[in-house]
């Protein structure tokens, strides 16, 4: 009897079991989604529904590539602050950006930060305020302009190459990816200036050489976007079977043994008295203890450097001369400008010192290109500490909250610039307006986390726009081709900037 009625009391009880079970995953959910869109702190701000519940909005506009893109539709659809996050709320003001990241120490950097973490947290991610305070000290005179004019010569050096390529594709009048030789010139220009060495990609010419920056940033942001997975997703570099997560962390391992292998032949060769980035950190002290950096603090710092240098800086240089060549107006005034107040010997780069007091309307250009495609393009989060929370544009946010204002999508705020926020209009940047928009404008950050890397950056923008221009004509194979970025927390032009170089003298 017990036997022939077992079986039937298992079937019951299991399948009442998976019901009860089911039954409360569903009411925990409801649960769940209820507090986040309806009880929670947040509640009260609009955004995308699915937003307001899990991380995996943002992750998915990451995956986009167009996440900076789609912030700026967010917020035309729900206005000036947006919760783009269980826990986060996006802002497009001018105030929201001076209240978040000139709030020094009350608005830390957030978890986001530690999807970048390489060898240690670095000057770029780390979340230690006093660890961050000594590193900028140690690197301040380094990246600063007398520094970066000290280090010129070696930037010329590669400015010339630069041309000397240029010469070769107009002798053959063949077409040439402008993109591509951008990027060959920033890496020699970094290791030379980082490392006392040239990675010779300019000399090579081969893009699969270039060091795979993309994958790792857009590692770090996936990471940094679920804060709380981190320690899953490291243990998953190991044995992860998906292809594509496979690679990133491969791009990573790639790039850290660059920069171990760039550290040690700097420690190892006599640089002859040459002062190079990496000379700060060298012989820099700890101001307690008086210890010297270790290699693998000097690594960390090194990383900084690879990621956060070459890329944005070639990227810039990209989209600023895809504008230009397709602006032919704005392209004769840039060249009539630069002819008429430059003397300068063919094939010689341009020297640094005045060039920006000379070039008003070209830095204008620069300007507007950074306004209309900022190249750093991560959210950069700050957390809000104090325990009575935040007012922030007139709004009150709660303690814990992470609040950001990304640069993108303040410079395309229609109530600061005007409605034509696509328009690629440098006379924004001229005229009474002039000092206004300058102040709106964050491509380096704001605020004591901004980027030091500013005068390394422009110095070469300067140089390489005002030296090209006066030695060649460029002209883009499709002067139509549109101006698309991709965008994986830097952001790049998509496809290549087809072109053809004629020279002028
Ligand atoms: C056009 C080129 C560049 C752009 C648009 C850019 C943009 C930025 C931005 C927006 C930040 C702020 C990040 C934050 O608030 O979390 C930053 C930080 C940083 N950048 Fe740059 N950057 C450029 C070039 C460079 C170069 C050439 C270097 C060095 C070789 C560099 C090194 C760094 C470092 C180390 C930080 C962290 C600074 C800190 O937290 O104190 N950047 N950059």
């Amino acid at each position: 009897m017990l036997a022939q009625t077992s079986p039937a009391i298992i079937k019951v009880d299991s399948s009442y079991i998976f019901l009860t079970l089911g039954s409360f995953f569903v009411l925990y959910c409801v649960a769940y989604i209820s507090y986040y869109r309806y009880i929670h702190p947040l509640s009260r701000y609009p955004g995308p529904f699915v937003a307001s519940f899990t991380n995996f909005w943002k992750v998915y506009q990451l995956w986009t590539s167009h996440l900076p893109d789609n912030l700026i539709k967010v917020h035309q659809k729900y206005g000036s602050v947006v919760r783009v996050g269980p826990n986060d709320l996006s802002f497009n003001s001018a105030e929201a950006v001076t209240q978040i990241y000139k709030a020094g120490r009350d608005m830390p950097k957030t978890g986001f930060y530690e999807g970048f973490t390489t060898f240690n947290p670095n000057l770029f991610g780390t979340r230690d305020e006093d660890i961050h305070a000594i590193r900028r000290r140690q690197l301040a005179h380094g990246f600063s302009m007398q520094s970066v004019k000290d280090m010129e010569e070696y930037i010329d050096r590669h400015i010339e190459k630069l041309l000397e390529v240029l010469e070769g594709q107009a002798k053959t009048g063949e077409a040439f990816d402008l993109k591509e030789f951008f990027a060959f010139y920033m890496l020699d220009v970094l290791g030379d200036l980082a490392f006392s060495q040239s990675f010779n990609a300019q000399v090579d010419q081969k893009p699969e050489k270039l060091p795979p920056i993309n994958d790792h940033v857009f590692l770090a942001c996936l990471m940094g976007m679920m804060p709380e997975m981190l320690p899953y997703l490291r243990a998953a570099a190991a044995w992860t079977p998906l292809p594509w997560l496979r690679r990133l962390f491969r791009a990573r391992a790639q790039l850290k043994s660059l920069t171990a292998q760039c550290v040690r032949r700097r420690l190892d060769e006599k640089v002859n008295g040459r002062k190079d980035l990496l000379t700060s950190l060298i012989n820099a002290v700890d101001p307690v203890t008086g210890a010297k950096l270790t290699e693998i603090d000097i690594n960390t710092e090194a990383f900084a450097m690879i990621v956060a240098g070459a890329h944005t800086t070639a990227g810039t240089l990209t989209l600023l001369f895809a504008r230009l060549l397709q602006n032919s107006e704005i392209l004769d005034n840039v060249v009539a400008e630069i002819d008429s107040n430059i003397v300068a010997v063919p094939g010689q780069a341009i020297g640094i010192s005045g060039l920006e007091q000379r070039i008003p309307y070209s830095t204008a250009c620069i300007n507007e290109s950074f306004r209309i495609n900022s190249v750093f393009t991560m959210t950069l989060p700050r957390s809000v500490t104090s325990p009575t929370g935040a007012e922030i544009d007139g709004h009150w946010v709660p303690k814990d909250t992470a609040v950001f204002s990304l640069n993108h999508v303040v410079h395309h705020n229609p109530a600061l610039w005007g409605a034509d926020t696509f328009k690629f209009d440098p006379s924004r940047f001229l005229g009474p307006e002039k000092e206004d928009s300058k102040r709106r404008l964050g491509p380096f950050g704001v605020g004591h986390r901004m980027c030091i890397g500013r005068n390394m950056a422009m110095t070469s923008i300067l140089k390489v726009l005002t030296t090209l221009l006066k030695n060649y004509q460029l002209e883009m194979v499709d002067p139509k081709q549109k101006i698309v970025t991709a965008n994986v927390g830097i952001s790049e032009m998509e496809g290549p900037l087809m072109c053809l170089a004629n020279k002028r003298h």
